[in-house]
């Protein structure tokens, strides 16, 4: 988005602007998959960004906790409303694709800065019902939560367990001569912690419960339950929720917690689509137990794009303040520089901007994973599962931790400025961070995919079982460790690298591993012994793939001009030059002493050539200004201006001598005299 009125805007800003090398509506139309869908998202957000409901009468951080979540209910309900019943707003984007635009990280948190309360009912409770319910059961739920008659929420953490999805404690009994199933927290462990919306928005959820029947547990399964009287809102009987408090961010998500005391559901509440148990109590067996685990893999794969966002977002204000901040003399009497251009400014901003891209490409391959594993045929989905888990726990934790440490590097680039809650970069940093956490911690998200790996690379799968199509280099010959640099160094050569990387890893951990083993270690502790190799081997293996989506994706790129292409290939070089620096490429017997100083001048280069392109690029992600909602990122560079008036809006500025001074500082003072 560039300012309206160009008079009006920073000239250093206009004069990054003027040597642009490229087309930026090529990467805008790129990154909205296609120029209809640029179209559509710009009448989105006239209409909702234009519309005084989604106004803020006070700013969010003046506001109390109550207050701040209340506002956001009532932006967030408007929302529903319009893409519900607004014509105008179904003709532009149709239902689903509202849904999209205004519960991820684009237009829908320039409207609730804060964090959604109703999100979870649209990012899982719904989710949870599509991969989870039977036909019957979707007949009966969808329509009501879709038109938001109910609203739910997706509990599974409990205060002693989140990662450990097994270790559940919360119980869901059959009783067959009520033909119920009755759910129960049993120890305060097991009370419900985290859902968001749970606290004070949701009048249902699904609630996972190890489920019981004919006496024998049978695992983690998914339960509707209603919380709260759909007319009243009051909290039913056997039900204790609340909110669990302040949080690092996105405080207006009431998360909650939620104890059921002995609570019963009709047997048809439990979610059937993959198990069922009948009207006597009998357990019918999915056809994989992980089919139950199926919502949070759905998640796992938008949070990929979801982090990506965040990243776009924090890059672009970065980048066009540090063109418009100077700061110190490069060379001594020529006056003060833009930031933008030390060296180590660029080495802190143009990864980011590569890695926005890194993460479209490899988040877009793995929807189309996703999507074909779950409409395909049943058999190819079961084969497809363990590639599709991994692949989505994998990019699931690197887009998490790349995209939130990205957002950190940009708030710093910054400097004092990017401290300030004005800036809008502290609430990106918090949001994106959460990414880290939840839908799967990223250590134990890692140690999945490593689980896998190494599987595959022991020969330990089942009879029938097949390895997934990004793994097979594992069962491929070694690559040439001594062909020559111009090979090794090529973009695939070093996607190559980080296989090399990846098989010296696993084979590292599977001899340290028997060595244990033989040496008396129980086998399980003698893994854990090995995890550090084997995160390790799952990090290489994750870069590796999103080097080879990032590479693969530029060379397949049509139809755009030669300027554009080029920039993307430099961007997309600059992404591998700039993660080769890890030892893994050196210690691994991939690249030389003298092969990682060829790259480095190479990736010094690049970062020349890119400077000039930084505040475009940024321009191309076509993030609207009350998207971006920051004093230093606005499109027009007027930076001070906004950052004067913004300190001015402060509640304590509204007095001079603020209540407080004659209360607590007055009698203080004159103490001391
Ligand atoms: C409308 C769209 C809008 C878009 C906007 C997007 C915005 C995004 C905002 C998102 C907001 C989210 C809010 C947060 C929500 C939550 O956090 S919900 C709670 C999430 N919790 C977790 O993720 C828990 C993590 N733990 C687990 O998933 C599991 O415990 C585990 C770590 C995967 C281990 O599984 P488990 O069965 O307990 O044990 P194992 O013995 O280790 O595994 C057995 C085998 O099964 C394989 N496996 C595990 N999971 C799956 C799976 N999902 N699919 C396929 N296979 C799976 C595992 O690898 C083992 O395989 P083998 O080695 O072959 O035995
Ligand atoms: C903002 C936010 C929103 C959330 N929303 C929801 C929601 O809507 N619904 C919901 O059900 N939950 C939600 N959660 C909970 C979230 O899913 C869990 O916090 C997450 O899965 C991590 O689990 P945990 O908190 O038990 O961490 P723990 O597992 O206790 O992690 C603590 C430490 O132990 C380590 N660790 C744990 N297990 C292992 C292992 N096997 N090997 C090695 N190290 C290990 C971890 O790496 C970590 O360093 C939310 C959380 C947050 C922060």
């Amino acid at each position: 988005m560039k300012p309206a009125a160009e008079n009006v805007c920073n000239p250093d800003l206009l004069k990054e602007r003027a040597h642009c090398r490229f087309i930026p509506e090529e990467i805008t139309h790129f990154l909205d998959n296609g120029s209809e869908n640029t179209k559509l998202r710009h009448k989105l957000e006239e209409y909702f960004l234009n519309n005084p409901l989604f106004d803020d009468d006070i700013p969010p951080d003046y506001l109390s906790h109550s207050e701040r979540y209340s506002n956001e209910l009532r932006k967030s309900c408007a929302m529903v409303q319009c893409f519900l019943n607004d014509p105008t707003v179904q003709n532009i984007a149709g239902q689903m694709e509202g849904v999209r635009m205004l519960m991820g990280n684009g237009l829908g948190s320039a409207i609730t800065k804060d964090g959604n309360p109703l999100a979870l009912h649209y990012v899982m409770f719904l989710p949870a019902l599509i991969s989870q319910a039977s036909q019957e059961q979707m007949a009966y739920w969808i329509g009501r939560a879709w038109a938001g008659q109910i609203i739910g929420t997706y509990a599974q953490t409990e205060l002693g367990h989140g990662s450990f999805l097994r270790g559940l404690e919360t119980t869901a009994t059959y009783d067959p001569d009520s033909e119920e199933f009755v759910l129960h927290s049993p120890t305060i462990t097991s009370i419900k912690w985290w859902p968001g919306g749970l606290g004070k928005t949701a009048n249902h959820a699904v609630v996972m419960a190890q489920l019981y029947t004919e006496g024998k547990c049978w695992g983690p399964h998914a339960f509707i339950v209603q919380l709260r009287d759909l007319d009243t809102h009051a909290s039913l009987p056997g039900i204790s929720v609340g909110e669990i408090g302040p949080r690092l961010g996105t405080n207006s998500q009431d998360n909650g917690f939620l104890r059921l005391h002995h609570v019963r559901i009709p047997r048809l509440h439990m979610l059937m689509q993959h198990a069922q148990v009948t009207k006597s109590g009998e357990y019918v067996q999915p056809a994989s137990s992980k089919l139950t685990y199926g919502t949070m893999v759905f998640v796992r794969v938008a949070i990929c794009f979801d982090a990506g966002r965040q990243l776009q977002r924090a890059v672009t204000i970065a980048t066009r303040y540090s063109a418009v901040r100077r700061q110190s003399e490069l060379v001594p009497g020529e006056g003060e520089v833009q930031v933008l251009d030390y060296q180590t400014q660029q080495h802190k901003l143009l990864p980011q901007l590569a890695t926005v891209f890194a993460v479209t490409f490899s988040a877009r391959r793995l929807w189309e994973t996703y999507n074909s594993v779950t409409h395909g045929p049943k058999e190819a989905q079961l084969a497809l599962l363990p590639e599709l888990h991994v692949l989505s726990c994998g990019l699931k934790a690197a887009c998490a931790s790349d995209c939130s440490l990205g957002c950190d590097v940009c708030r710093l680039a910054c400097g004092g400025h990017g401290y300030l809650a004005s800036s809008n970069l502290p609430r990106i940093v918090t949001a994106t961070t959460a990414t880290q956490t939840y839908e799967g911690e990223n250590t134990v998200m890692w140690l999945q995919v490593a689980r896998y790996l190494l599987k595959v690379y022991s020969d330990g799968l089942e009879s029938g079982e097949e390895a997934g199509p990004s793994v097979q280099f594992l069962r491929e010959p070694r690559p040439d460790l001594t062909a020559p640099s111009h090979a090794r160094l090529t973009n695939y050569g070093l996607v190559m690298g980080w296989r090399v990387a990846v098989v010296a890893l696993l084979q590292e951990a599977q001899q340290e591993l028997q060595r244990r083993v033989a040496a008396g270690q129980q086998p399980d502790r003698a893994r854990d012994a090995c995890s550090l190799t084997l995160v390790d081997a799952a990090q290489c293996y994750i870069r590796g793939h999103m080097c080879c989506q990032f590479v693969a994706g530029v060379d397949e790129l049509q139809g755009l001009s030669a300027g554009t292409t080029l920039v993307l290939q430099q961007l997309c070089r600059l992404y591998l030059l700039y993660h080769a620096s890890s030892s893994h490429l050196l210690r691994h017997g991939w690249l030389s002493g003298a092969d990682v100083s060829q790259l480095e001048a190479e990736y010094r280069a690049l970062l020349t050539e890119l400077r000039q392109d930084a505040v475009a690029l940024v321009d191309s992600f076509d993030i609207h200004d009350r998207i971006l909602n920051s004093t230093l990122g606005a499109a027009d560079g007027r930076v001070y201006d906004r950052l004067y008036e913004e300190a001015l809006k402060s509640p304590l500025n509204q007095q001079d001598v603020p209540d407080a001074f004659n209360k607590y500082l007055r009698p203080l003072l004159k103490s001391s005299l």
